[in-house]
C-alpha cells in the first residue's frame, strides 16, 4: 500500500471513539483494575502486538507494585479475517502460581484471548484475569467474556491504539472502522 492509499483509507474510515474517549476508558479501567488486582502483585502480560498501545497507557495509570511481561500470538496476521491462532513468543515460565492479568486491545471472536487463557492455565497461573480496551458487539457467543472491557465497538473492522488496518495505522490515538466494502 501506498503512503496516499493509506492516508485514504483513514479519510474514509469513520472514527467510534475518539482520543479523548479513549483516555478516559483507560483511567476507568485503571482503576477497575486497582480495586481488584492492587494487593495480588499481579503479573501483567500484554498481547504483541495490537496491545502495545493499551498497554503502553494503562500501565502508568495502575498504582499498586506489578510484574510487566509479554506474549506473542497472532491469528489475523494483517488481514481482516481471523485464521489459527499462531503462538509467536510463549508466555514465561514465571506465570506459575501467580494472578495473571492480559491486556488486549480487541475481544472479537474471542479465539486468541480463550487460547491464552487456556495456555496460562496449562502452565499453572492460580487466577488468570483479562482487560481489553474493546469488545466487539457482534452478536457471537464468545468462548470468553473479558473481566475489564473499555468500550463496545460495532461489528465493523477497526483500527487505532494499537489495532492494524492492513498492517499500518496501529499509531493512532482514536480507533476508527474501516468503510463497508
Ligand atoms: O477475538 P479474536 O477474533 O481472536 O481477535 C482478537 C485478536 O485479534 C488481534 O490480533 P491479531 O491476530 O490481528 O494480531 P496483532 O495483535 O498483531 O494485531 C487482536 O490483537 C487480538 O489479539
Ligand atoms: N485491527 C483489528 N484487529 C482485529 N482482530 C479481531 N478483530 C479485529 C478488528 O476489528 N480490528
Amino acid at each position: 500500500m501506498t503512503p496516499l492509499q493509506a492516508q485514504q483509507l483513514l479519510d474514509n474510515a469513520e472514527c467510534v471513539a475518539s482520543a479523548d474517549t479513549v483516555q478516559a476508558v483507560i483511567n476507568r479501567l485503571a482503576s477497575e483494575i486497582a480495586g481488584k488486582l492492587a494487593a495480588d502483585l499481579p503479573l501483567v502480560l500484554a498481547v504483541m502486538g495490537g496491545a502495545v498501545v493499551f498497554a503502553g497507557q494503562l500501565l502508568p495509570r495502575l498504582n499498586f507494585p506489578l510484574e510487566f511481561d509479554y506474549l506473542h500470538v497472532t491469528r489475523y496476521r494483517g488481514k481482516t479475517q481471523g485464521g489459527a491462532v499462531e503462538w509467536r513468543v510463549l508466555p514465561g515460565q514465571n506465570v506459575a502460581g501467580r494472578s495473571v492479568l492480559v491486556l488486549d486491545d480487541i475481544l472479537d471472536e474471542g479465539e486468541t484471548l480463550a487460547a491464552i487463557r487456556d495456555k496460562l492455565h496449562d502452565m499453572g497461573a492460580a487466577r488468570v484475569w483479562s482487560a481489553v480496551l474493546t469488545n466487539k458487539d457482534n452478536g457471537l457467543t464468545k468462548p470468553i467474556q473479558a473481566d475489564f472491557v473499555g468500550l463496545e465497538v460495532p461489528n465493523r473492522y477497526v483500527f487505532g491504539c494499537g489495532m492494524d488496518a492492513y498492517g499500518l495505522w496501529r499509531n493512532l490515538p482514536a480507533i476508527y472502522a474501516l468503510k463497508d466494502k
